[in-house]
């Protein structure tokens, strides 16, 4: 383990200086598309204007014998457009294929100065973390890039779970961490077959009454993810960095994929991924705070004043735990809004209102 005083030195000589803090910038979508795709990729162009994230997916759900392409894909893709402030980042492969060495030598390279982040797979503990950290900064030194990458984790090994608060906290470049819940589904052993969502047979049921066990016991079914979700939340949140609940695989079923990603949200994830485009609007909606309560939120903090004491808005008590929690609601509302004169303006709409 480096010392404390080490660990924002640069790991390479001539590579730029890890950031102090992770650019909070809006990631409520991270869009995955396969670079080699050609139908997909002629989209991105358009696709760039409606999120907050492009990710050139080169792992799982690219064939093997397309994994090259994939990855010239990306360059071509990067190498031809501008952004602007749509980020764009990457999946490489898991660091035990044959892929991923060329994946990093040849991104770093090519198109280390257009890329934000790498998602790293199947992360089993910070001894990964460790790894594509050197290797990034021996790249980007030869690169001679100026702006360090940031490098985004996926939870799903079962190691990866345990060891989660060592790997959101193993490097400077750590950006954030997002669920795999297919992957960690098969490490753990579950007996799913799903790519994330819940599952009819895991539920609780109200107790029986009289004699008869079958009738009128209502069931609920429950969030399989809640504890890895609500673990990963509180790694990153211990070490400043961005959780994200991740894929929803059931792409016709966008009723459960909002309720999935609406519960990532209340638990402090700032977003997840779409893996088809209908999955873009449910996620931005999702992870725009509703103008209501940003109106509340900034009722609150209006009303709290220099935010200590008590007082009662509409009968509720509100002191400087719950300030802190309006704060946490507006400040994200005014970051989104910034960028968006729609979102401003249904802000300020619904705040008119609430404040008379
Ligand atoms: C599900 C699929 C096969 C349905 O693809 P489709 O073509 O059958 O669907 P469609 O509804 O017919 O598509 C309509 C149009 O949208 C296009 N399209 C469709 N999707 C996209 C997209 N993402 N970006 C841009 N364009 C897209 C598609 O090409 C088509 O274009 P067309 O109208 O010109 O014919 C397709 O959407 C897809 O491949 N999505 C990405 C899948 C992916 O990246 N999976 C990996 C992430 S999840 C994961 O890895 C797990 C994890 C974390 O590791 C772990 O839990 O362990
Ligand atoms: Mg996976």
């Amino acid at each position: 383990m480096r010392s404390p005083k080490d660990f924002f030195a640069p790991l390479a000589l001539g590579a730029p200086a890890p950031v102090r803090e992770i650019p909070v910038t809006p990631s409520r979508m991270i869009h995955f598309f396969d670079p080699g795709n050609e139908k997909m990729a002629a989209k991105v162009p358009d696709l760039a204007k409606k999120v907050d994230v492009l990710l050139g997916n080169l792992e799982d759900a690219v064939r093997a014998d397309r994994k090259e392409a994939a990855r010239a894909g990306l360059v071509a893709i990067a190498k031809a457009n501008d952004f602007g402030k749509t980020q764009l980042w990457t999946r490489v492969n898991s660091l035990d294929s044959p892929w991923v060495l060329d994946d990093l030598i040849t991104l770093v390279t090519e198109i280390g100065d257009k890329l934000d982040v790498i998602m790293v797979p199947k992360v089993e503990g910070a001894q990964d973390i460790h790894y594509v950290d050197r290797l990034l900064a021996q790249l980007e030194a030869r690169a001679g890039l100026t702006k360090p990458l940031l490098v985004h984790a996926i939870l799903e090994t079962a190691s990866g779970v345990a060891n989660v608060e060592e790997i959101a906290g193993a490097s400077p470049r750590m950006q954030g961490i997002s669920l795999g819940p297919a992957d960690l589904a098969a490490s753990r052993r579950m007996k799913t077959t799903r790519v994330g969502g819940g599952h009819p047979g895991y539920l609780v049921r109200t107790d029986p009454v009289g004699d008869d066990l079958t009738a009128g016991r209502t069931t609920y079914q429950q969030d399989l993810w809640h504890y890895t979700v609500a673990r990963m939340v509180d790694a990153c949140a211990m070490h400043g960095i961005l959780p994200y609940y991740g894929p929803f695989g059931d792409i016709r079923d966008v009723v459960a994929c909002e309720d999935q990603f609406r519960n990532a949200f209340l638990l402090g994830c700032v977003g997840a991924w779409s893996l088809h485009p209908v999955q873009i609007g449910i996620a931005k909606k999702v992870f725009s705070p509703s103008p209501s309560d940003v109106a509340w939120a900034r009722r609150v903090i209006a009303e709290m004043g220099d935010g200590t004491g008590a007082v009662m808005i509409d009968g509720k008590m509100q002191d400087d735990a719950s300030v802190k929690q309006c704060r946490v609601v507006a400040e994200l509302a005014d970051a989104l809004a910034a960028d968006d004169p729609e979102l401003a303006a249904a802000y300020d709409a619904a705040t008119k209102e609430a404040l008379g």
